[in-house]
């Protein structure tokens, strides 16, 4: 493959260092230059990524000493560039046949309303005043532009330009040039005489005509212009008789003086190097897009620190102005600026509102960007962390993704809030497992119940694992998750997210906070790839409450306002303030509103739609009856017993239905008999067929590493072959978690 260098435009080489063996290489290019007619390229020839050859002529005298095919430094990329390369740099550099505003519904849409809104505020502007200032004013004017227009014909009808040529004749005494100049004013009034009395004969039958024929309408009308046409005529040079509409600035177009003095003041031109536009300045949605070369030398960088100065040299917010980088050179930027700070206008209530029910394996939409395009959110083989300061919108950015997950029936939800606000109650009716505060309530310490969920999570992706490798390839064909899978209820793989908000909460636990970190970092690890997501939120991303080695593992971040740009850059991760992220820039006002990274290859700005706690307890009552029309409901919405109950005395419940002398049994007899020892907890079981019921209490029992072996027995004289469980395990298992407990 080539290698390029685009480190900079040629530099012409002086004459001395052509002629040292150590020859310089000077910087490549992507286009062949003709050897021939090879000169020095100038700097407005000179476009990035396009960088002329500099190659010494052989015919030039000045070239001494340097012959064709002479072994110079081999340059390290080789030359000329490959066809592919030359084609990518020709589709990078080619534009357009339409705008995107004429191709994309969106940006039609938008560029549409625009127009609409402004000249609909110029027909306003002036249709306003035709009554109360033009009207007047033309009234007023119209006698002096009679006066003009009638001395303007007298003064071209007695040929009064001329006058002061037959005067200068007067003065000069020649009469010859008086003689002359006097027959030509004679022929020139007799001609013009004749044409303005013909004029005014026609001008007058057409007045009596229209006077005496022509309905009243058009008379006035023939009369209004007239006189606004002696108005125009009277009215003084200095004040136009129509004002210009005192349009805002956002109406107002935005032109490139503009643009160059805000950056003169932002200090990003040069002495005797401005800015330079490679596009015209045009409509862009809601706003303007502008694209500029910035001097050489300067960078996409400068232009980033340099914010709030340009944003005040367009005389704008600087929450109106956006800036992207472009990658084909460094001292590209592409600004947006938007009519007005599209982040205080409200995204709206969300779709999911109006929706039945949601695939989770698709995008769903989760808000709009700045330009009110639409964005969509997926979870799939990805963890979210959401990051911000309190009151912003943490909590509902993160909930409209679990109501989008509760709107599929087959996705699995695990929901914990470390703050025990109201805001995540109501998922009560469709959650797996669910969690609220650190606080122990009615017998149930959450923290602990978290801790089972996340182990009983551990197994389930171990498991995953191992089942989907097994799987037959007709229905797994890349040993990967499918929607099909997912939905399989035999299988149990479904689709999984694990929210947990406010998780500093749980992670500086006194007792549990070290092996819930360690639990979330394995699953935001290695979860995601079989359809198992974890999605955390804080308000304190710092190393102490929430530690770098689990907010890694998050592939997608969404920060919304923080106090200050290195606060931005923990949550979206290093380096994103110079990429132009920085969630310190939002306002207090922006509720809701954040930088969204590394869920799709954009990052930018989301604002997310609305969904209070009245709309989610509407969509979490039909997500919960959809799940029972699915027979889908499980785990704690479904009144099973809750996983920390369950974690907690399941080896004990297996250890005391083991009959006396029986070493190993088969996992549905110890399930029917679960059930009659404690049918709270384990009747849900006993109603399930033979294979479910023994795989649930595989599950429950894998978390302490017990697995399953076949056992043989007979029964009325039979052999049979099924999977059971044996008391050795049990009792292994027993006295390791008592050792553990008493070790604290
Ligand atoms: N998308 C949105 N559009 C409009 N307003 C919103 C949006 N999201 C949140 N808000 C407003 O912001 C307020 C705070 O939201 P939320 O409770 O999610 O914040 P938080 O960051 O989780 O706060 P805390 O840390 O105190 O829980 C909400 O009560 C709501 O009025």
């Amino acid at each position: 493959m080539t290698e390029i260098d685009v480190s900079g435009p040629p530099v012409e080489a002086p004459e001395e260092e052509t002629t040292e063996t150590s020859a310089r290489v000077l910087p490549f290019l992507r286009k062949e230059t003709a050897p021939a007619a090879a000169t020095v390229p100038t700097e407005e020839e000179a476009k990035p990524g396009e960088w002329e050859a500099y190659l010494p002529d052989s015919d030039d005298p000045e070239a001494e000493g340097l012959t064709e095919g002479a072994e110079v430094d081999p340059p390290k990329q080789a030359y000329p560039p490959s066809a592919a390369e030359w084609m990518e740099a020709k589709d990078k550099a080619r534009l357009p046949v339409l705008p995107d505003w004429v191709k994309l519904p969106d940006q039609r849409k938008a560029v549409r309303k625009w127009a609409v809104r402004h000249y609909s505020t110029m027909v306003g502007y002036h249709a306003v005043r035709l009554p109360i200032v033009y009207t007047p004013k033309i009234v007023a004017y119209s006698p002096i532009g009679a006066w003009r227009w009638s001395t303007a014909i007298g003064r071209w009808v007695f040929d009064a330009e001329g006058k002061a040529l037959r005067l200068a004749s007067v003065v000069k005494e020649d009469a010859a040039e008086y003689l002359r100049l006097s027959h030509q004013r004679n022929d020139r009034v007799r001609l013009r005489g004749i044409v303005a009395a013909l004029g005014t004969f026609i001008g007058l039958a057409a007045a009596l005509t229209l006077y005496v024929m022509a309905p009243s309408w058009l008379l006035m009308l023939a009369m209004a212009a007239l006189t606004t046409a002696l108005g125009a005529a009277g009215a003084p040079v200095d004040r136009p008789l129509i004002d210009r509409a005192k349009v805002t600035f956002r109406k107002r177009k935005l032109s490139s003086d503009i643009v160059i003095r805000a950056h003169e003041v932002a200090g990003l031109t040069e002495k005797d190097m401005s800015v330079a536009f490679p596009r015209p300045i045009g409509r862009d949605g809601d706003g303007w897009r502008v694209v500029v070369d910035l001097p050489y030398g300067k960078t996409f960088k400068d232009a980033l620190k340099a914010h709030g100065r340009l944003a005040s040299g367009m005389d704008i917010a600087p929450t109106q102005l956006f800036m992207d980088p472009d990658e084909t050179s460094n001292r590209r930027v592409s600004y947006w600026i938007a009519d007005r700070d599209p982040l205080a206008v409200p995204s709206g209530k969300s779709p999911l509102l109006g929706a039945t029910r949601v695939d989770f394996w698709k995008p769903f939409p989760w808000g709009v960007d700045e330009r009110g395009n639409p964005v969509m959110a997926t979870m799939l083989w990805l963890s979210l962390l959401v990051g911000a300061v309190p009151r912003q919108g943490k909590t509902f950015s993160a909930r409209t993704i679990a109501l989008a997950a509760a709107l599929d029936p087959y996705v699995r939800l695990y929901v914990f809030d470390g703050k025990a606000s109201p805001d995540w109650r109501k998922f009560a009716l469709v959650a797996h497992r669910i969690g609220f505060g650190i606080v122990p309530k009615n017998g149930l310490d959450p923290v602990e119940h978290l801790l089972a969920s996340l182990r009983e999570l551990k197994a389930d992706v171990e498991d995953r694992y191992h089942r989907l490798s097994e799987l037959p390839l007709h229905i797994c064909p890349e040993g990967k998750l499918t929607p099909e899978i997912s939905r399989d209820k035999k299988l149990n793989m479904p689709l999984t997210l694990f929210v947990v908000d406010e998780v500093q909460e749980y992670l500086q636990h006194p007792e549990h906070g070290k092996e819930i970190l360690a639990l979330l970092v394995y699953l935001a690890r290695v979860a995601p790839a079989v359809g198992v997501s974890v999605m955390t939120s804080t308000q304190k991303p710092d190393d102490k409450a929430c530690p770098s080695e689990l907010r890694d593992q998050h592939q997608a971040r969404f920060a919304l306002r923080v106090g200050a740009y290195q606060v931005s850059d923990t949550i979206l991760g290093a380096g994103s303030y110079s990429e132009g992220l920085d969630a310190s820039k939002l306002l207090k006002s922006h509720k809701g509103v954040g930088l969204l990274k590394g869920m799709s290859d954009d990052s930018g700005i989301v604002r997310t739609y609305l969904a209070d706690g009245r709309d989610a307890e509407r969509i979490l009552t039909r997500a919960a009856a959809l799940r029972e029309a699915e027979d889908t409901l499980s785990g704690d919405a479904a009144g099973q017993a809750p996983a920390a109950e369950n974690a907690a005395t399941v080896l004990d419940d297996v250890a005391q239905v083991l009959g006396k002398g029986e070493t190993k049994l088969w996992s549905e007899t110890i399930v029917d008999r679960l059930a009659e020892l404690r049918p709270e907890a384990y009747g849900a079981w006993a109603e399930m067929e033979p294979k479910p019921k023994a795989e649930a209490l595989t599950a429950a029992l894998k978390p302490f590493g017990i697995g399953t072996e076949q056992i043989s027995r007979r029964v009325n004289g039979e052999q049979f072959n099924k999977r059971g469980i044996k008391r050795d395990d049990i009792t292994k298992a027993i006295t390791e978690r008592n050792k553990k407990r008493d070790a604290g």
